[in-house]
């Protein structure tokens, strides 16, 4: 059975069934994109080479195959009826948890939303350093990795502008899951919705039981959908935010909430 494992720049997440290791950012040189599958007429992965690929759909390695979605060329390889939100609120709304993703329009139960796409990294590199995983990005930003747990390849997860690397977690209460599949012949960490979502429906995905350690504090995220800035809510939302920063407390609004789903 293939696992999904998320890693994230300077640690990864123990609650995943991954290398219970921290990430050492490392820049490497780029090995350049001598990968000659292509979906959509773009390297799928860049900073891989064939040898990757051949390995990671080996007969060891049996994933379900997917047509190539229409957006699989895009630039954030995701449903373009996803976009980032700069600001996911945390239930209590005194924090953020940084950007999330949302939804613009309703989207069905068990749609592709989107597929982990990014540079492979071969086992050499992921099991160098003691095993700790290795950043082997030339682009020095925060990156997000996820791998294949039998193949031992990570993929890094380049930072496009959006994508469903920025999708923020919730223990319970999600309405999307990781999925291994084939797209083309290749192996990708696709985002599956368990859940009939609605517009304006922050996606929300479990990182697994042991991501959130001690220098991190996991806070159950809104389910809130986003407001526009005209929306009559919003400034009444900031308001409060204001005041909660301020010591105040506040609970969450029934009228943010999205609605149950059937
Ligand atoms: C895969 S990234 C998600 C995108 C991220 N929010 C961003 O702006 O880049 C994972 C990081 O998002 C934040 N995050 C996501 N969900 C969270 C949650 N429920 N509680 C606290 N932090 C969360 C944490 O900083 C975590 O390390």
């Amino acid at each position: 059975m293939v696992r999904s494992k998320i890693l994230l720049l300077l640690r990864l997440p123990s609650r995943l069934p991954i290398h219970p290791a921290r990430l050492k950012p490392r820049r490497t040189p780029s090995r350049g994109p001598s990968c000659t599958s292509t979906l959509g007429g773009r390297m799928f992965y860049p900073g891989s080479d064939l040898q990757d690929v051949k390995r990671l759909i080996s007969d060891e390695i049996s994933l379900q195959a997917i047509p190539a979605p229409a957006w699989i060329s895009s630039e954030t390889r995701c449903d373009p009826r996803l976009t980032q939100e700069p600001d996911h609120p945390a239930l209590n709304r005194t924090q953020s948890v940084g950007r999330g993703m949302i939804a613009t329009e309703d989207i069905s139960a068990g749609t592709c939303l989107g597929i982990y796409f990014g540079k492979l990294i071969p086992d050499a590199e992921t099991a160098s350093n003691n095993g700790q995983m290795v950043f082997v990005s030339h682009i020095p930003l925060p990156l997000h990795s996820m791998s294949f747990a039998d193949s031992q390849v990570a993929v890094d997860a380049m930072s496009a502008a959006a994508g469903v690397h920025l999708i923020n977690h919730s223990p319970d209460d999600v309405n999307c899951e990781f999925v291994d599949v084939l797209v083309d012949g290749l192996p990708v960490i696709s985002v599956r919705a368990t859940a009939n979502i609605v517009r304006g429906e922050f996606l929300r995905i479990d990182y697994g039981e042991t991501y959130f350690e001690a220098d991190e504090e996991e806070h159950p995220v809104a389910r809130f959908k986003s407001l526009a800035i005209d929306d009559p809510h919003y400034l009444a939302r900031k308001v409060e935010q204001f005041k909660n920063t301020a010591g105040q407390a506040a609970a969450p609004q029934a009228e943010d909430q999205v609605q149950p789903r059937p």
